[in-house]
């Protein structure tokens, strides 16, 4: 098998879970995981942004990957993020992620001050050596963490062996062709936006991290089998049905990552708890709201994956 094939697919963002007290809930990451095996994706990115990695401790994101590794080992393909900010606890949760057997770390840059690239390139090594047999993925977001990954941090970064992929959550469809022509061939881009999932896939992202898979993955799926199949006009109608949902969950006034685990305990019986403040929980309006993107996903579910 091709050392990347692992990764190569659709990998739902994994949720933060929570008890009812607002705490990280073993048993309801174990359950998440568990949905995951069942609907048959690649794989999981645990600890990014759907799994509200900034508003969690180092303990958290600990109890969080030990019990997704519980329930995945063998069975998926396990990309942990890790960044915590700072370097002394973004190394701690990459030697954890390595003793847990994970396949791959991941790391957005530090955010807040901006840095000059020679300390983002030191910090995401310094990581990486906390876990030398553990590959590393470079995590892009810049809407979010106010630094763009440039093509010169990028050719610094391929120095380093371990790093095997980026994560691009950039909206430009572009920088996948221009990241994937950097790294070359044995490199590969996840796409990140999900709303343009196979304009990324057809742009040369081998696979897709997105925070939105989780509510719908039968739909993902689907979408990364018509565009193997070069089937781009049936792919094309399913992508504009995704977003329309996409745009349904994101139309409460409580925070997106609420309104879907509504949406999972509407349509799956699986109950992993709200969002953590200051993320918005939802409001009774919301309710209403989430029973309709609940319906979308199920009639999408009927129309494309029967
Ligand atoms: C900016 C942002 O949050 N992007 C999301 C998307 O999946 C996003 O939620 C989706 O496209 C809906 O806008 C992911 O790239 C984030 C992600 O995968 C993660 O780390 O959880």
């Amino acid at each position: 098998m091709n050392k990347l094939e692992k990764y190569q697919g659709v990998i739902p963002a994994f949720y933060a879970c929570y008890d009812e007290n607002g705490e990280v809930s073993p048993e309801r990451v174990r359950a998440l995981t568990q949905y995951f095996i069942d609907k048959g994706v690649k794989g999981v990115y645990a600890c990014g942004s759907s799994g509200e990695c900034i508003y969690q401790s180092v303990e958290d994101r600990k109890i969080t990957i030990e019990n997704i590794m519980a329930v995945a080992k063998g069975k998926l393909t396990v990309i942990c993020h890790v960044a915590c900010n700072n370097t002394k606890d973004s190394m701690e949760l990459a030697r954890h992620a390595e003793s847990c057997g994970v396949d791959a770390i991941a790391s957005i840059p530090p955010i807040y001050f901006r840095l000059p690239e020679y300390s983002i390139a030191a910090y995401w090594n310094s990581i990486s050596s906390a876990a030398p047999n553990t590959d590393f993925v470079i995590y892009n977001i810049p809407q979010l963490a106010g630094t763009a990954l440039t093509m010169s941090l990028l050719a610094e970064m391929k120095k380093n062996p371990r790093v095997i992929a980026v994560k691009n959550s950039s909206m430009p469809v572009q920088d996948i062709q221009m990241f994937q022509a950097a790294g070359g061939d044995d490199f590969m881009v996840f796409n990140g936006p999900d709303e343009q999932f196979i304009s990324g896939r057809v742009m040369g992202a081998a696979g897709g991290i997105g925070g939105t898979y989780g509510a719908m993955p039968e739909l993902f799926l689907k979408a990364d089998e018509l565009v193997r199949a070069n089937k781009m006009e049936e792919a094309r109608v399913l992508q504009y049905d995704i977003n329309e949902i996409i745009y349904k969950l994101c139309s409460g006034h409580g925070n997106m990552y609420a309104m879907i685990k509504e949406v999972l305990r509407i349509n799956e019986g699986l109950d992993i708890g709200s969002v953590r403040e200051p993320l918005t929980g939802l409001c009774e309006a919301d309710l209403a709201i989430a029973k309709e993107a609940a319906q979308m996903v199920k009639n999408a579910v009927a129309k494309y994956c029967a």
